[in-house]
């Protein structure tokens, strides 16, 4: 078998190859390409570990033909077009608590530098001006930090600002009261917030409601001498508005990690007196980037190799212990899925996927992905289970799991029914011995066969002789014969013959079957 072979495109501590290497990866190691040279590399690779330098735009995702997943070591993905990344099928991964105790630190630590000006007062001391009547700080104690975004790191933060007696107000709409009592914070509104705040911190990601966030008309309801720390994402404060208010003196201070255009190589902010700022250091400890290299390499590899899916922004997570379960499910859902797809006809509106048995006690997203891959690989090659659902979304198509408790026949099986112009139609199948996909039923029929290679589908009346018929229409036409499978529904009436064969059938093949008497239907599928 082939390794997998993954690009680690931007810098990234050398935990992560090593460990691409140990679990079964190929590994190329590339940082600072220009997005054209990526783009002529990029088509080679199954996997694409990157941090925030590498632009993962359309442009790039449409020259990844074999790119399977992309690996973000950190947070935020906004440098990768993710909706495009899931239309093409390609997963993606971030790594979302491995920085968050060092970003966490980071907006500390420039909330400490604003309180007492150490940068200025630095640079000002190493230059023998000895500006001790030049800086008069504030305490932090008893003071009221304003946390916008009380997620992974904002919630970090609030422990650390309670640890320094500071009060903290947070503003968040996904913050429960509950959650609140538990951190220790004052669940406010945002015009409470940016009246009450002493100090403000950001940590929320930049979505369309929190772009400008801090704009100039909120910055104006902050109380006058307010201090400000963004260590989230540039575009959530009014870069323009925030350098008048320092200029006005109603900002006290303000310290960026991040801006709006990165690399920041030239800003009016820049000289402000009480502006700090860094070059998007939030995540850049030691220990932070072992954490994320580490956790987005293993992710990545063990996706590629074992098909497990752990922190993915665009599919549900699968363990490692569940993967191996499930990979037979894949098979024989893609199949179901499949032969659905191949054999009804007109608009589908409706699927049911049904699982029961062991079936049932698995996860169902990916069997339902896969059945949908099967089902629509019938209208686009380029469908896989990652961006099916979002394919059947786009269509239109319900979209129902069901997982029943019974015991059925089979210790495991999975049913897809589709609703079509001309009724609901059905298929199921289970797993044999070690795991053999296997259908059993055919609209109604039972039925087993192996889903594999060619096959000839062929519903005739439940007459004498019809075998002998078909057998010597495919001898004659030089088609051999490898499984054959019968099933009806009562003796006399309705037979669905299934035959697999050693090459596609021509289609005058197909016409003369058609013609072959108590002939009703015959489809040629392949699988
Ligand atoms: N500077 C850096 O180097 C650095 C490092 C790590 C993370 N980050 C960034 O920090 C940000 C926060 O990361 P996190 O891990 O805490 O994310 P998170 O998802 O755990 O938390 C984000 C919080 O923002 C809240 N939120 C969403 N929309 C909001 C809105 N309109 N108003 C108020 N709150 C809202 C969410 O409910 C959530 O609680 C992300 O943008 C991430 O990319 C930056
Ligand atoms: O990789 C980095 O240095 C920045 C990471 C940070 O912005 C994140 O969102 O995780």
């Amino acid at each position: 078998m082939t390794k997998p072979k993954v690009l680690i495109s931007d810098k990234m501590d050398p935990n992560a190859a090593r460990i691409f290497e140990e679990r079964g990866c190929e590994v190329d190691v590339k940082p600072g390409m220009t997005p054209d040279e990526l783009k002529a590399v990029i088509g080679e690779y199954d996997g694409l570990a990157i941090r925030s330098a590498t632009k993962v735009t359309r442009d790039i995702l449409d020259a990844a033909t074999n790119l399977k997943v992309i690996g973000r070591a950190g947070i935020g993905v906004d440098n990768v077009d993710i909706p495009y990344a899931s239309s093409k099928g390609v997963v993606v991964m971030n790594t979302p608590f491995g920085n968050s105790i060092t970003t966490a630190e980071h907006a500390i630590a420039l909330l400490m530098a604003l309180a007492r000006q150490i940068p200025a007062a630095d640079t000002q001391t190493q230059r023998g001006e000895w500006p001790k009547s030049a800086f008069m700080g504030v305490e932090v104690t008893g003071k009221t930090l304003g946390l916008i975004g009380a997620g992974n790191i904002g919630s970090i933060v609030a422990s650390r600002a309670l640890g320094l007696k500071m009060k903290v107000v947070a503003f968040d709409p996904f913050l429960t009261p509950e959650r609140a009592i538990e951190l220790g914070v004052e669940k406010v509104d945002l015009e409470t917030l940016l009246a009450r705040a002493d100090f403000i911190t950001l940590h929320t990601p930049l979505t369309d409601q929190t772009r400008n966030i801090l704009s100039r008309e909120n910055l104006g309801k902050t109380k006058p001498g307010v201090r400000i720390v963004n260590c989230a994402r540039g575009g959530l404060v009014d870069e323009a508005a925030l350098k008048e208010l320092l200029d006005s003196g109603h900002v006290a201070g303000a310290a960026l990690d991040v801006f709006q255009t990165e690399p920041a190589k030239d800003s009016p902010l820049f000289g402000t007196p009480n502006f700090i700022c860094t070059p998007h250091l939030g995540a850049s400890t030691t220990e932070a980037q072992v954490n994320v290299a580490l956790q987005v390499a293993e992710q990545m590899a063990d996706y590629l190799v074992n098909g497990g899916v752990t922190n993915a922004l665009n599919m549900p997570s699968l363990s490692a212990e569940e993967a191996p379960k499930l990979k037979p499910y894949m098979a024989l859902a893609e199949n179901l899925g499949s032969l659905v797809g191949q054999l009804a006809h007109g608009n589908l509106d409706k699927i049911s996927i049904e699982r029961e048995g062991h079936a049932a006690e698995l996860s169902g997203k990916p069997i339902t992905g896969a059945v949908l891959a099967g089902l629509m690989r019938e209208y686009s090659d380029s469908v896989n289970m990652v961006n099916a659902p979002f394919l059947a979304k786009e269509r239109g198509i319900d979209v129902r799991e069901v997982r029943h408790d019974r015991e059925g026949v089979y210790h495991t099986l999975v049913r897809v029914t589709v609703a079509t112009e001309a009724g609901d139609r059905s298929v199921a199948g289970t797993l044999f011995g070690a795991g053999a996909p296997r259908l059993v039923e055919i609209f109604g029929v039972a039925i087993e066969a192996d889903l594999k290679g060619n096959m000839l589908y062929i519903v005739n009346e439940d007459a004498p002789g019809f075998i002998g018929r078909i057998g010597t229409l495919l001898g004659q036409n030089g088609i051999n014969i490898g499984t054959f499978h019968l099933g009806r529904r009562d003796a006399g009436g309705e037979a669905v013959l299934l035959l697999s064969v050693d090459q596609p059938i021509p289609d005058d093949v197909v016409k003369q079957a058609c013609a072959l008497e108590g002939v009703r239907m015959v489809k040629p599928l392949a699988f």
